[in-house]
């Protein structure tokens, strides 16, 4: 278990993080989402005793290391850097008994071998890291990372490097690994999608706060503001016009939003009149920039199936279910 309570970290009398606090069970990924800069690998980097100066505690089990400045080698963490940080110089046996140096050699040499075993590269040992395709040179990090056995994982961006396939397998692979291992693992991505399959909960960062952080699905059904709606989910704002038309409430402060593919655009005349100002082709389904033309010209974009009887520059209708409308926080 990791718990992180009211973490806070400034570089050069800049606030970047404040009043973070969120745990990881064991067993459990966790995912932090935000933009780039926000701060995502300060917090990783901050639980591996990386970054020492910090507000509030950081606790592995039942120890506070944070208060304890108990050091990045005694904190039980592997670390998986986004570009895996591995000694160019050194082959692939090299680089992970690096990780081990607290043993003896012989102890050293049989728990590496268990590593090339359990992480199918046995056939690299001997290899440079050069020599190595970047889906093994995964691998050699992951087991570095899980040489002396940690009981929290933190991955940066580990499948960035990966081409589709393997990073689909690569995904269910590491996924395994930590529920079979009952590691707490914090993973840090820029990819919705990833997150949304890979992870158990998703913290998302902006402006200094984690502003939700809950079950993935919760989160993905009920963003708690437009910046986590547009960050997870691909949504229109809709028109406080539109929404009072259609015989909603909507108060100042809020937003009422749907997602792009619950838009449904066609000749069907409905109260709401568009121009498709553009489509465009996207494999399993079409984009359509439309205008409201009865709402100041709002410009929307709906993903669709079919766009039968539908071109662009052509006047048709959008029809939204009401029940698909969700009013949140601006
Ligand atoms: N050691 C440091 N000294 C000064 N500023 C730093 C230091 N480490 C990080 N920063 C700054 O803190 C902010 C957060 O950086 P961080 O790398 O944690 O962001 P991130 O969310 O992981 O970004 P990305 O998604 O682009 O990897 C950035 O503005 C960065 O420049």
């Amino acid at each position: 278990m990791v718990s992180i309570e009211k973490f806070g970290i400034s570089f050069n009398d800049t606030k970047i993080l404040e009043n973070i606090s969120f745990d990881v069970k064991p067993g459990e990924i966790v995912t932090l989402l935000g933009s780039s800069g926000c701060g995502k690998t300060t917090i990783l980097r901050s639980i591996a005793g990386l970054q020492k100066e910090h507000e509030g505690t950081i606790c592995i089990g039942n120890e506070c290391v944070s208060s304890k400045k108990v050091y990045k080698k005694d904190r039980e963490v592997g670390y998986i850097f986004q570009d895996y940080a591995l000694f160019p110089h050194l082959n692939v046996h090299e680089n992970i008994s690096f990780a081990l140096y607290k043993l003896s050699k012989k102890k050293k040499e049989k728990r590496v071998d268990e590593l090339l075993e359990q992480f199918n590269i046995v056939d690299h040992k001997y290899k440079q890291i050069h020599q190595l395709s970047g889906g093994q040179q995964q691998r050699v990090a992951i087991a570095r990372a899980m040489a002396n056995n940690p009981k929290i994982l933190l991955l940066d961006e580990p499948f960035s490097n990966l081409d589709a396939m393997l990073r689909y397998k690569t995904k269910i692979w590491l996924k395994d690994l930590i529920k079979q291992m009952n590691l707490s693992a914090i993973l840090v991505t820029h990819d919705k999608k990833e997150a949304l399959s890979i992870s158990d909960k998703i913290g998302i960062i902006n402006d200094k706060k984690l502003i939700q952080f809950d079950n993935a699905k919760k989160m993905f059904e009920n963003p708690n503001s437009l910046y986590v709606a547009n960050f997870l989910c691909e949504v229109n704002e809709l028109p406080n016009r539109y929404i009072k038309d259609i015989g909603l409430n909507i108060k100042e402060d809020k937003v009422a939003i749907i997602k792009i593919d619950e838009c449904k655009i066609s000749k069907d005349k409905s109260n709401c009149k568009v121009k498709i100002l553009d489509i465009s082709f996207c494999g399993e389904y079409y984009e359509l920039v439309l205008n409201l033309l009865d709402y100041d010209n709002t410009d929307m974009i709906v993903k669709s199936h079919s766009i039968e009887n539908l071109n662009i520059n052509d006047e048709a209708f959008m029809h939204i279910d009401k029940k698909d409308i969700k009013i949140i926080d601006k």
